[in-house]
């Protein structure tokens, strides 16, 4: 997985490949405003394009400045460059690729107030104004600047990080930078990227390598890592010989209502498809119709307490939440699931009642997962009103409560014990749709079966419910959830 370091770490990272290879900061500067340019090339193939480079003072500036002379140097040339120079600073790199532009005689228009900024004639904006050195929020001149570009109706590709986005520590809420259409970022994406509130700076973003040490940045003492199949590879338990049902263990899953009785079916089918050797639904009785007809392989236990408690020391996991209701019967259900003292993956209702009743929560045993959309998140722990602060608290309760939040969204943030956030890359809007959820509660009560740990379980299961999901919407308009269940197994093979 990969470590997503901070723009603080991401200059110790520059600093080390400079101390120990033979690289200077010109150099770095160099490789990655040809790998902009290469990775912008797919994107504008078209020569005759008028482009517009904006650079600031800094070496988000520097890379700007270089960026523009191999446009121009591959063809590009109707290139034109807007120096911003509203203080004094420049960077030693800044200079030396102004005089090195200079040189081609590439005509520089400098810019020393966000009034000067005449019409731009341009199809294309590249910005480099500001990069990961942003040190305080905009305001003045570049916040005004920022203003007129995004008036400007042209796509706007930034460089690195779009002017005024900051790479951590959460997106402001009255977001004033400049809004790109796609960035194009150095070796690792930045941590903010991945919340909602970045969309108003960025559309989309691309990762392109620089070739910095991966060694060292993958031992930096990073908060936040990113999901990769090779880290699902690793995990996943595989199906040997002279095994058997018995072997992949048994999930009790305690869902549904009879006017909710797909959430259950959903989440049996995901379990199932996952690789559980048994599964129970465990079902009001006018479910059982359905269940047998559409998963003959699932097992059904009547709604009656007394027979849960019974059977408790025979399943690996109990699933709870699905299309349950907040009744009071189905509280009885989540005290019992409670006492049971076996593997909990906690959702949809089962959470709602934990809002409703703190008394509950404070009993989750260490090691279960809860699997929380925003709004059931929230009313478990209280409303954000932003991302940031919103992961700041289930990374607290994950660590006091020894829980796995699976706090879900496009990019689904895994909050673990051990006070790390591992986002999950998978995934897309196709999967918007009613039922996703409890699929992916079954195929984690499934993994978790097969005796993978809270914190496996969670990472393979948004992984390949992402990775189904992302196989069928590309021949689909929209995902529905009973294939997706289909397709995991596929992916897991
Ligand atoms: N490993 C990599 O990824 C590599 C990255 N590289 C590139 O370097 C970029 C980072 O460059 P950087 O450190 O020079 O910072 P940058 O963003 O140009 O800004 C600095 C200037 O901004 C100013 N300033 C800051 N905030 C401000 C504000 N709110 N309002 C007003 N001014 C503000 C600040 O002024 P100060 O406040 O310090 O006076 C200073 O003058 C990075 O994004 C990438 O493009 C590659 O070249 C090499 C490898
Ligand atoms: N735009 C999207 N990109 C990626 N994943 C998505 C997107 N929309 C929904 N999903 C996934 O679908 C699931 C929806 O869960 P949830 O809201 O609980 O659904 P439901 O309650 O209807 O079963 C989550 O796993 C979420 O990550």
């Amino acid at each position: 997985m990969q470590a997503i370091i901070s723009a603080v770490q991401m200059h110790l990272a520059d600093e080390y490949t400079i101390t120990h290879e033979p690289v200077t900061l010109f150099d770095l500067m160099e490789r990655a405003s040809a790998a902009f340019v290469k990775c912008f090339r797919k994107d504008f193939d078209d020569r005759g394009l008028r482009l517009a480079v904006f650079c600031g003072p800094g070496n988000n500036g520097g890379d700007g400045l270089a960026i523009a002379r191999m446009l121009i140097n591959s063809g590009y040339l109707n290139t034109a460059v807007y120096k911003i120079n509203f203080s004094p600073n420049q960077s030693e790199d800044n200079k030396t690729n102004e005089a090195l532009l200079k040189k081609m005689h590439a005509p520089v228009r400098y810019i020393y107030k966000a009034e000067d900024m005449q019409f731009i004639a341009a199809d294309v904006l590249i910005d480099a104004v500001l990069g990961s050195g942003l040190n305080k929020p905009l305001s003045g001149e570049y916040a005004q600047l920022a203003q007129k570009i995004n008036a400007i109706n042209i796509p706007v590709y930034a460089v690195d990080i779009p002017t005024g986005l900051p790479a951590d520590g959460g997106v402001d809420e009255n977001y004033n930078g400049i809004r790109a259409q796609k960035t194009i970022t150095f070796q690792r994406p930045k941590f903010n990227f991945f919340l909602p509130e970045s969309l108003a700076a960025t559309q989309e973003f691309e990762v392109v390598n620089i070739g910095l040490d991966e060694d060292y940045i993958q031992s930096l003492p990073a908060g936040h890592y990113l999901l990769e199949e090779k880290d699902i590879r690793k995990i996943l338990p595989p199906r040997k010989r002279f095994s058997h049902k018995g072997t992949y263990g048994h999930a009790l899953l305690i869902c549904g209502q009879p006017q909710t009785m797909g959430a259950a079916l959903l989440c049996a089918s995901g379990c199932i498809h996952a690789g559980a050797g048994l599964v129970t639904a465990c079902i009001p009785g006018s479910g059982l119709t359905a269940l047998n007809a559409s998963l003959p392989e699932a097992m059904y236990l009547p709604r009656d307490i007394g027979q849960i408690t019974s059977t408790a020391e025979d399943y690996k996991v109990v699933a709870i939440g699905c299309g349950l209701d907040t009744n009071d019967e189905s509280k009885v259900l989540l005290e019992k699931a409670l006492e049971m003292q076996t593997q909990l993956v906690i959702d949809a209702d089962a959470i709602n009642l934990l809002a409703k009743d703190k008394n509950l929560l404070d009993k989750l045993p260490p090691g279960t997962i809860l699997t929380p959309h925003i709004k059931e998140f929230d009313r478990l722990f209280g409303n954000h009103t932003s991302w940031h602060s919103r992961l700041q608290t289930a990374v607290g309760e994950a660590f006091s409560r020894r829980l796995t939040i699976v706090l879900k969204n496009q990019y689904t943030f895994i909050c673990h014990s051990d006070k790390k956030i591992y986002i999950n890359p998978t995934g897309n809007p196709a999967m918007a749709q009613g039922g996703m959820g409890d699929v992916l509660t079954g195929i984690i009560a499934g993994l978790l079966a097969q005796k993978l740990s809270p914190l496996h379980a969670a990472w393979a299961g948004c992984y390949l419910h992402g990775k189904a999901g992302d196989r069928l919407a590309r021949n689909s308009y929209v995902v529905k959830a009973s294939a997706l269940a289909e397709q995991v197994a596929k992916e897991m093979k």
